[in-house]
């Protein structure tokens, strides 16, 4: 089995909602999201004889993913009253909401089903929140 893996980082800030501590409160992140495709073979043509796929490729296909939460208040749908929301929409600061909780266990496993979706067969989605902590998500039985 060949496996590639590529990365691509934003910057951006959330909260944990319902989080008693520290992480209740806005805080930003460098957010690494580090993605491996699999397969058992090669192209074996042309321009990409001997890859699985070219490099520049898979870096482009998750940078266009994660770039547009580059930047954001990232917010979990609900967890803010109405009127903060809006008068935070109001100033002019770009808010993008969730349906789910913004950890790293979710966006490993929204990146990784954002990546199938373009196509990818995907073995691995690795989220760092920070640089020692990182949370996974993969197939079963991989
Ligand atoms: N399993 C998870 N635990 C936590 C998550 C998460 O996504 N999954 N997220 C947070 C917070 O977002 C927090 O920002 C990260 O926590 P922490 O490791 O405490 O961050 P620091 O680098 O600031 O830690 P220090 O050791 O105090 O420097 C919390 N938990
Ligand atoms: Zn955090």
């Amino acid at each position: 089995m060949y496996v590639l893996k590529a990365e691509h980082s934003f910057d951006s800030a959330h909260f944990l909602a319902n989080y008693d501590g520290k992480c209740g409160n806005i805080h930003g992140h460098r957010w690494r999201v580090v993605i491996e495709v699999q397969s058992e073979t090669l192209i074996e043509e042309g321009q990409l004889d001997g890859m699985v796929i070219d490099f520049g490729d898979l870096k482009r296909d998750i940078k266009e993913l994660v770039d547009y939460y580059d930047h954001a208040f990232i917010i979990q749908e609900g967890t803010l009253r109405k009127e903060t929301l809006q008068n935070l929409l109001d100033e002019g600061f770009r808010i993008i909401e969730l349906g789910f909780r913004p950890t790293a266990e979710n966006f490993a496993k929204f990146f990784f089903t954002s990546m199938e979706k373009k196509g990818y067969n995907v073995k691995r989605a690795t989220v760092y929140e920070t640089p020692s902590n990182c949370a996974i998500y993969e197939k079963d039985g991989v």
